[in-house]
């Protein structure tokens, strides 16, 4: 049974996807354009390894988003019972993270937490003192800077030089207070995001290292191997020797530069790989040619030169629609009656796809989405273990799982009612203090909570005694915290920020402790929006460009494609930053089957565009925004225009043709007094 279902997959192949899929090198590069068959490749890879007799357990799919990797291994499980589940398909993050956690003695990290975006800003914070800036930069511009350095492998003097190329900066400043914020990690056992890559990265250096991680996989595939950056790259080579490897990506959908990836890597892969393949795919299955036609147009118009034109297998179908507005908000009103027209037809909502530049320019969609009833789920938005509410009882089971997690306690006291930073602080102090001084963890909590209201450090208790239940951890924490943050909440949707703590806990059933609980959905997020019940039933996707890859829908609306957002005004300037914003606007536009509808605004002009003294700036940008803009020189016959202008409210009729009134008397009739 299991082995029909693989000849299956292969047979329903093209000829070089089926070459593809059956290459016997050792290396592998699958070089592709948009909707050729990269996922379908991929997956039809592992089912051919499987078929072949390699344990699944000695397979790795390394993909860019959680959500890419449920879908390999739904996909690869198809029809086959049982091993195929054990396929492991993770990000890198999420794979350096297990082994890092497999093995505490070779990598020895044991007992470090991992820390978010947020929580870094925090510690910087913490290190910048009471001004929170150096060389007038904020906490957020110095890790980006720090971030950048460590994913690309260059020094922090060289990260500034490129990230901050107009600003006159001290960078030993910058330097020192770097320096502090690495001291204070190590002293709270913090790991970010980049250090767990880094651990990972230079233990493998170690080729024993690398021989024995190595000796665990028969392959490892990765996705999106455009997006892969110099220091991921950096776990790869010395692996390379040791394992064999199966990359997919495609140079024209890199759009994770910002992040230190650098697309032009894969066209070197051959001499990087010694021994590798390099395979082509050309047949786009998705879209009809007209909708290919403008995707390849928007290519063609790059001074970088993708040498790419996807063909449609599918032929010919409707020309994309370009749809101009005077305002956001008539767009969006456009996009949300779009939607319910297609309803009526009997559509089901899942047709749809609605793309959007950021989660900001994204709410005016959902706006009209939620006003008209239309149900969707919204990728891309707020992470679930970001939010708030759900960090304020997650800050509970941190204090436990990892005692000198200082954000974390700083986070549950200041909860407590007429707890201030300096009383929690004292606390924190204490605590420290009384576990120096030898005390076990609980009765050093007893002693820096004396002052505190007697929950507290009960409600700490019970936590610790459910430290290996983490669901039973998750309720003891948010029952405990149930009426402060009833309170803190009241008047900003606590039902629902409730039901969000329900499906914390319900995530939390699988795993075995803490730590790798918030690990897991720290590295690999899950968005609110996809813990809803509704995210079950049949919805409309909306979705930033970024957290798009990978999707299709028979219909997708790319929203908001106007002068300043492609490119952004932020790119402009930087040849780079507007090829990326170039590749964003390509996979945006090759995601729709049957019918792309681009939306824009061509007349709005921000409030902030004339407020103060920054007019004239903004008016002088705004030329060389529009002269940037991607479509200027849309051929017409790529695309059906279709400008929408509104309905002024109408002015009376003018008068008929009658004589002036001469001269009016104004004065009163004096009546009898005359
Ligand atoms: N040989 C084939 N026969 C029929 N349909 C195919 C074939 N190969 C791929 N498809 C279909 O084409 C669509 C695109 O495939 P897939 O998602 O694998 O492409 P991709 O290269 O990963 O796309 P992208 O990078 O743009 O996300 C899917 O609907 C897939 O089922």
């Amino acid at each position: 049974m299991a082995e029909a279902g693989i000849d299956g997959v292969v047979e329903s192949l093209n000829e070089a996807q089926r070459e593809a899929v059956l290459t016997g090198a050792s290396h592998n590069l699958v070089l592709a354009g948009a909707g050729t068959g990269k996922t379908t490749t991929i997956v039809a890879r592992i089912r051919h390894l499987l078929k072949q007799g390699v344990p699944p357990e000695r397979i790795l799919a390394i993909t860019f988003t959680r959500r890419a990797a449920a879908e390999i291994r739904s996909r690869v499980a198809g029809d086959l019972a049982g091993a195929s589940s054990q396929v492991a398909a993770m990000t890198f993050h999420g794979w350096a993270m297990r082994e890092v956690r497999g093995a505490p003695d070779v990598f020895g990290y044991d007992g470090w937490s991992v820390i978010d975006q947020d929580d870094q800003q925090q510690v910087m914070r913490g290190v910048l003192g009471r001004g929170k800036r150096v060389e007038g930069l904020k906490a957020t511009q110095i890790l980006d800077v720090l971030s950048f350095a460590h994913n690309t492998r260059r020094t922090l003097a060289q990260a500034i030089r490129v990230k901050l190329p107009e600003m006159s900066v001290d960078p030993k400043a910058i330097g020192e207070a770097v320096r502090a914020f690495e001291l204070r990690k190590a002293e709270r056992r913090y790991l970010t995001y980049d250090d767990i890559l880094k651990v990972f990265a230079a233990r493998l250096a170690d080729p024993e290292v690398a021989a024995w991680v190595g000796s665990h996989y028969e392959e490892i595939l990765v996705d999106e191997m455009q997006d892969t950056n110099p220091l991921q790259w950096q776990i790869i080579d010395p692996l390379v020797p040791h394992t064999r490897f199966y990359c997919v990506g495609d140079d024209a959908q890199s759009i994770y530069g910002f992040r230190g990836a650098d697309f032009a890597s894969i066209h070197s892969f051959a001499e990087r790989v010694p021994g590798a393949r390099v395979l082509k795919l050309e047949d786009n299955y998705r879209s009809t040619q007209e909708i290919l036609d403008l995707s390849n147009w928007l290519l063609e118009e790059s001074p970088l030169g993708y040498d790419k034109k996807l063909r449609a297998v599918r032929g010919k179908g409707a020309k994309p629609e370009l749809h101009s507005f005077e305002t956001p908000a008539d767009e969006a009103g456009f996009i949300a009656a779009e939607l319910l027209r297609a309803r009526a037809d009997e559509l089901p909502w899942a047709t749809h796809l609605v793309l959007v530049r950021s989660n900001y320019s994204g709410r005016a969609i959902e706006a009209r989405l939620v006003e008209n009833d239309i149900p969707y789920v919204f990728f891309g938005g707020v992470k679930l273990l970001e939010s708030a509410h759900v960090r304020d009882v997650l800050s509970a089971l941190r204090v436990i799982a990892n005692p000198d997690d200082e954000v974390a306690w700083m986070r549950l006291l200041t909860l407590v009612p007429r707890v201030g930073d300096v009383t929690a602080a004292r606390a924190f102090d204490a605590f420290l203090a009384a576990r120096d001084g030898g005390a076990s963890a609980s009765s050093a909590r007893a002693e820096a909570l004396k002052g505190m209201p007697a929950w507290l450090a009960a409600g700490l208790d019970a936590i610790e005694d459910a430290a290996q239940r983490v669901d039973d951890a998750v309720g003891r924490a948010a029952a405990m915290l149930q009426p402060t943050l009833a309170h803190k909440y009241r008047n900003e949707n606590w039902e629902a920020r409730a039901r969000d703590l329900v499906h914390v806990e319900r995530l939390a059933a699988t795993r075995a402790n803490i730590l790798e609980f918030l690990e897991e959905y720290i590295l690999s997020p899950i968005f609110t929006s996809e813990m809803e019940p509704e995210s079950q039933q049949d919805h409309v996707i909306v979705s930033t460009v970024h957290s798009a890859k990978g999707l299709e829908r028979d219909w997708a609306f790319a929203a908001g494609v106007s002068p300043g957002s492609f490119p952004s005004a932020r790119a402009l300037g930087d040849t780079d930053d507007i090829e990326e914003e170039r590749r964003v606007l390509y996979v945006a536009l090759t995601r729709a089957r049957d019918r792309l509808v681009v939306t824009r605004t061509m007349t709005h002009t921000p409030v902030g565009a004339w407020v103060g003294s920054i007019s004239q700036q903004v008016s002088a940008a705004q030329g060389f925004v529009e002269e940037a803009y991607f479509l200027n020189a849309l051929p017409e016959r790529l695309v059906e225009e279709i400008p929408h202008t509104l309905p002024r409210p109408s002015r009376p009729a003018p008068p008929p043709e009658l004589s002036g009134p001469g001269e009016i008397d104004l004065g009163v009739d004096l009546g009898d007094l005359e």
